[in-house]
């Protein structure tokens, strides 16, 4: 099995190309995948596959010829992703799948529009947010924040430390941020803000994964309720700072766009000996033999999750 390794501003993924199909993609195949000692590592999984042949694009396939199958490293699905859509696009573009200039790609979240350029940075029409009531109690190291609730076609609580510098939130321990599972019922992920001279810095613990580098999403949610909280219309641009680097988000009312980079790292093939290890001996719990030791959290999507020794198998062609 091929794969590609991809980062936009340190936000990483292995990109899977699956154009007919055919690949199952269990749980537990994403978390040893993803997993930073005993597979490639990775935030997230991003499956390449045609819209005509993944069920879950039926509804796009007269407008979309590809469809982005997105998992978090926790081996859940997740809807849309900001930085994973942009390196997708790289990837079809200089795979020479597509050419360069405009995609559009279908997501669990919808269609999004996506420039790539024969080089350089990425940007994806992310659609208009979707403030839901609030603000919402959040809970991080100890401090409770009034979050803003943001959707980018994934959830997002947006905290606001006006009192910290970025210094002091580099210091922030980020680990166990605390929801209201009610408000939340697919869990979150929570962003903790500080004002920059050209914008916004942040960072953010992803439903799914933990703290990332980055989060597109996050980035769009962050610039869109700082902007509404400061009033005064919709800023053309806002630059959003996070530990991987910097992403650009511009905002006019009808929609957010993401631009940043979108990087291409690495070809390689898995090895079939590591696929059978990592599916198991047939009949085996793959619970016991998942080297990745990952918790996915009991947020396995419903109807995605195949038997995970027999779809590990399956996968490996053992
Ligand atoms: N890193 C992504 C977001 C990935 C999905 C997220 N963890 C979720 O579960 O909603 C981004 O760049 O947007």
């Amino acid at each position: 099995m091929r794969y590609v390794k991809g980062h936009g501003t340190g936000n990483d993924f292995v990109i899977l190309p699956d154009a007919d199909g055919d690949l199952e993609l269990p749980a537990a195949l994403v978390r040893a995948l993803c997993h930073r000692g005993t597979g490639i590592g990775a935030d997230g999984v991003l499956r390449v596959v045609l819209s005509a042949a993944e069920p879950a694009a039926e509804q796009f396939r007269g407008e979309a010829r590809w469809f982005m199958d997105y998992r978090n490293a926790d081996g859940s699905v997740a809807e849309m992703c900001g930085n994973g859509i942009r390196v997708f696009a790289r990837y079809l573009v200089d795979a020479g799948y597509e050419a360069a200039g405009t995609l559009l790609i279908a997501t669990r979240a919808g269609l999004r529009t996506v420039e790539v350029p024969p080089a350089g940075d990425v940007s994806v029409d992310m659609g208009p947010p979707e403030f839901a009531p609030g603000p919402v109690p959040v809970t991080v190291v100890g401090r409770e924040f009034a979050a803003v609730p943001v959707s980018m076609g994934n959830p997002h609580a947006v905290c606001f430390a006006d009192d910290l510098g970025p210094a002091q939130l580099a210091g922030l321990d980020l680990r166990a941020p605390v929801y209201p599972a009610e408000i939340f019922a697919d869990g979150v992920n929570v962003e903790v803000v500080v004002p920059t001279p050209g914008g916004v810095a942040m960072r953010v613990f992803e439903r799914g994964v933990g703290e990332t580098a980055s989060c597109g999403t996050g980035a769009c949610a962050v610039a869109v309720a700082w902007a509404a909280r400061e009033g005064g219309g919709p800023p053309a641009e806002v630059q959003v700072d996070l530990p991987g680097g910097r992403l650009t988000v511009g905002w006019d009312e009808r929609t957010v766009v993401l631009r940043g980079p979108a990087v291409l790292v690495s070809d390689g093939v898995l090895r079939p000996e590591w696929l059978r290890l990592v599916a198991g001996p047939p009949g085996a719990d793959a619970a016991a033999t998942d080297p990745a030791g990952t918790d996915a959290a009991g947020r396995e999507a419903a109807g995605t999750e195949a038997a995970p020794s027999a779809a590990g198998r399956a996968a490996a062609g053992v």
